[in-house]
């Protein structure tokens, strides 16, 4: 279970936002933090093959993006920023099957991991509510739950917290902690990936610190210091 980033760089037209990235994922939890714009988002939607890099290459359990990007976006799951964009039909469970349809899994089996990824996730009671009336705590619950209930090997977490209150933040915390998949967080909220394994660090588009969380963390504070 390894994701591996070799010789990476990427470009938008003439601006280049990623340079010489070699990182070998192998720790269970590993975070990404950096300054706005140093390149985090575009590292994560690197590593599902939603972005295929300019230079080098990305493999996922071997599998290279450029030439296998369906495979690798099937083992690598991806929750965005804002759950808007990814809840794509209109009630909570209607959600939930919505990928296991699209990956051709039998109706019953559809029923069971509905019914557990509802129970797990605390969404019960919300099974036929809109999923555009839900709160954006349960909307961000509903997104993860619509990641995880398609039993991906890897799950990469674009910024998870941003736009949640301090007790729906602890529980989205608590949840990633626990999951036993490879996880990739990207995350301005320290206090989220302070217990991960690895933090690496970007700032213009170059990792500047790699290692365990406290000593990233520390670097990281470093290079800003109070104005
Ligand atoms: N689709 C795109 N087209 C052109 N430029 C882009 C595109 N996506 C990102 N960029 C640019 O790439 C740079 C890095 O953006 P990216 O979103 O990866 O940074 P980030 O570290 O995730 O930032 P933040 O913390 O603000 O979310 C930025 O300068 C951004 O404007």
């Amino acid at each position: 279970m390894t994701i591996e980033v070799e010789g990476v760089g990427h470009r938008f037209g003439d601006r280049r936002v990623l340079h010489d990235v070699d990182l070998r994922l192998d720790e269970r939890r590993v975070a990404v933090i950096g300054s706005n714009g140093s390149g985090k988002s575009t590292f994560a939607r690197l590593l599902n093959g939603l972005l295929v890099p300019t230079e080098g290459r990305v493999r996922v359990d071997g599998l290279d993006t450029r030439k296998q990007g369906k495979a690798v976006r099937r083992r690598v799951g991806f929750v965005f920023q804002d759950p808007d964009v990814q809840i794509v039909m209109p009630t909570v469970a209607e959600d939930l099957a919505f990928g296991l349809k699209h990956h051709g899994v039998a109706r019953d089996e559809i029923r069971r991991r509905v019914s557990d990824a509802l129970a797990t996730h605390g969404l019960e009671e919300f099974r036929d509510h809109p999923a555009h009336l839900l709160s954006g705590g349960q909307k961000q619950l509903l997104a993860i739950a619509a990641v995880l209930v398609l039993e991906p090997e890897h799950v990469v977490f674009d910024e998870p917290t941003t736009l949640l209150d301090l007790r729906n933040r602890r529980r989205i915390g608590k949840l990633i902690h626990d999951l036993p998949q490879r996880i990739v967080v990207v995350s301005h909220d320290l206090e989220l990936v302070a217990g991960f394994d690895r933090v690496i660090v970007f700032d213009g588009g170059l990792v500047v610190a790699d290692g365990p969380a406290e000593e990233s963390i520390a670097a990281y504070v470093a290079m800003h210091p109070p104005l």
